[in-house]
């Protein structure tokens, strides 16, 4: 069975993704999203212009050699715009492979080693009365799980918060949070480090008042503190026993995670801006993290998470992969896919699609107790509408840029 065609979707329903179609020459159509927030359009045009052409007349089941191909092949290696490229290719490949032999993907990937993913939602507000309010809806939703991000008293606009952002997608969306504005220019933010450290511990005692101890409460920090003040809100916050701290400080400089980790025995989770096991190497094998939170579509793809999985469980670190609405119906799919079939998984980040999207790509997993579960249907279970899709063309959008009070451009 050889690839014939691979055609890039760049659509817009509610926010833009890039979907990668491949075709068989006998007719199979698989789908994979090589979406990345901000910089769509680099990664149609890595697809388009470089690697379509490549993969016209290759075997269409020899997914780890078309992996290697295009990552040894390219010579420029790893960054988000060629890993989410190769991701693209990779779950289109596997989608085609479930298919082709009748059985939902994550079948191939050794079968289910339990019964559902476990799902974190967002739940957010600008004060603890919407905060609150925010996670009794995700409760009654049925999550289990929950991250807590509030707005920081003094400063307008905090990452996370659904009411500080004009840009939130749908009602039924009210508290996730979509950063990314259609805009020219990025909105730009400003941020307090000392007045949100002060903030966050009070949060997490409000709400374990309010809420208990048995629901798991998450999490980000969006890398914006240096090791220093990432291991002072750590330890600020082991009265609440968090499930993980996320993106504590800058990902670049991972030998700050050992600071961090001495200091502090909250759990830590980081990696969504990774996109290779080489960023993990030392992190896992030295233990210095909890959760890999790369998600497939930034990643490389299933062929590779798996890779990452599969070395992170010689450390007992487990999943947590990325999952806000800027990674398409299937990136989730094929996390929920591989979150079924590896032992060591931990969590799924889980922000609903918009109506819109949810449309455009027809998801067919399924939500209860706290969880997602893949259809039975062969592949990933998408059922995309290209024709649909086709009504919503591209809009420019941007993530916010983020300033210290001063002036001083900061990690947003
Ligand atoms: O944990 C998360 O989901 C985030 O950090 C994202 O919301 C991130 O800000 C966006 O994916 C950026 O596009």
């Amino acid at each position: 069975m050889l690839i014939e065609r691979a055609d890039v979707i760049v659509s817009s329903p509610g926010r833009n993704f890039v979907t990668l179609k491949i075709t068989t020459d006998d007719g199979v159509v698989g789908y994979g999203d090589g979406t990345l927030n901000g910089r769509e359009l680099a990664v149609a045009g890595y697809l388009t212009d470089h690697v379509a052409p490549l993969l016209a007349g290759r075997d269409a089941h020899a997914i780890e050699d078309t992996w290697q191909y295009l990552y040894r092949g390219g010579y420029w290696r790893r960054g988000p715009v060629t890993m989410a490229a190769i991701a693209a290719v990779d779950t289109a490949l596997w989608d085609i492979k479930a298919k082709v032999a009748g059985l939902p993907l994550y079948q191939l990937l050794g079968g289910a080693s339990r019964q559902r993913c476990m799902v974190y939602g967002h739940a957010s507000g600008k004060d603890i009365p919407e905060l609150f309010d925010s996670v009794r809806e995700h409760l009654e939703e049925g999550f289990r799980a929950i991250r807590i991000q509030t707005g920081v008293p003094g400063l307008d606009s905090v990452y996370g918060v659904a009411s500080s952002t004009a840009a939130s997608v749908g009602e039924d969306t009210r508290y996730d949070y979509e950063p990314a504005r259609r805009s020219a220019l990025p909105t730009e933010e400003a941020w307090d480090t000392r007045a949100y450290l002060r903030h966050v511990p009070s949060v997490f005692e409000a709400v374990r008042g309010e809420f208990g101890d048995e629901i798991a409460l998450l999490h980000d920090a969006h890398h914006r503190l240096t090791p220093i003040q990432a291991a002072k809100l750590g330890k600020s916050l082991e009265p609440y026993d968090l499930f993980w701290l996320e993106d504590v400080t800058p990902a670049e400089n991972q030998e700050a995670l050992r600071w961090v980790r001495h200091h502090t025995t909250t759990p830590l989770a980081i990696g969504e801006v990774f996109n290779t096991i080489w960023d993990y190497q030392h992190l896992i094998s030295e233990q210095l993290i909890d959760y890999v939170r790369s998600p497939i579509t930034h990643a490389g793809g299933i062929t590779s998470v798996r890779r990452i999985l599969d070395y992170a469980a010689l450390y007992q670190v487990k999943s947590g992969m990325h999952g806000p609405t800027d990674v398409s119906p299937i990136g989730l799919a094929a996390a929920v896919h591989l979150g079924l079939a590896v032992h060591n998984f931990g969590i799924q980040e889980y922000m609903v699609h918009s109506e819109q999207t949810r449309e455009v790509f027809g998801p067919t997993h399924e939500f209860a107790h706290g969880g997602l579960r893949p259809s039975e249907e062969p592949g990933l279970g998408i059922h995309f509408d290209e024709e649909l899709a086709a009504k919503y063309p591209y809009e420019r959008a941007y993530l916010p840029v983020n300033r210290l009070l001063d002036g001083t451009v900061h990690d947003w």
